[in-house]
């Protein structure tokens, strides 16, 4: 059986910095919903390419059966048994279509939340952005969009697993080694 946890948090939250920690403290495998929508996007021959610009650019949720193929498949392809999902499920689409999918297959162990308050991550995506991530979506036309869907689509989803006892909140507006403090204190919990 294969073992999931979901990483979820307000755009410039910290998520993808935090997997990498835990990478390599914990030997999971980092799926990031955003990196493997970036790279499908980045193909010649991909069906989805402007669909997938098109929605980053606007901050909006791609529909959940694209996501969630780009998951399964790299999932698959890594031959390995846990998984750190980060940035999914982030609609009510993106938790439907993956217990459709997976929840048959895959264990989800917890769900982690770093909630850090808007005016910070914002801050931190528009550094991100000057300091040349590249991304279409690190400017503030983008940004406010994607957290109008952030309060619009995720926070039910993060509500949802509260309510299910799942959810593992962590106090993102601190040092990035602080933060890590306590996300190890989760991990440590779940061995
Ligand atoms: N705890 C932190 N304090 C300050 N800056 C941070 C912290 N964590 C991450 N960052 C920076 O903020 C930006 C967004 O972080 P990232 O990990 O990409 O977040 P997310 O994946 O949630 O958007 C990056 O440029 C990163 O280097
Ligand atoms: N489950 C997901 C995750 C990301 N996306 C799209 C829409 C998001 O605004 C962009 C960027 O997501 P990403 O997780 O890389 O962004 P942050 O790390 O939160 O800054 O990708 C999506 O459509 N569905
Ligand atoms: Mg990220």
């Amino acid at each position: 059986m294969k073992n999931v946890v979901f990483v979820l948090g307000a755009p410039g939250s910290g998520k993808g910095t935090q997997c990498e920690k835990i990478v390599h403290n914990y030997g999971y495998v980092h799926l990031s919903a955003g990196d493997l929508l970036r790279e499908e996007r980045a193909k010649p021959n991909s069906k989805h390419g402007e669909l997938i610009e098109d929605y980053i650019r606007n901050g909006k949720i791609v529909p959940v059966e694209i996501t969630c193929s780009l998951l399964k498949d790299a999932m698959e392809k890594s031959g390995r048994e846990h998984f750190l999902i980060d940035g999914f499920p982030r609609s009510d689409d993106n938790l439907r279509g993956w217990n459709r999918a997976m929840s048959n297959e895959v264990n989800l162990q917890f769900v982690l939340y770093f909630e850090c308050p808007e005016d910070v991550c914002v801050g931190r995506c528009l550094k991100r952005g000057s300091a040349g991530s590249g991304r279409s979506d690190d400017n503030m036309e983008s940004l406010k969009k994607r957290f109008k869907t952030y309060v619009n689509d995720t926070m039910p989803i993060i509500d949802h697993y509260q309510s299910l006892n799942l959810l593992r909140k962590i106090d993102a507006n601190r040092d990035a080694d602080e933060v890590f403090s306590d996300v190890k204190v989760v991990f440590e919990a779940a061995k």
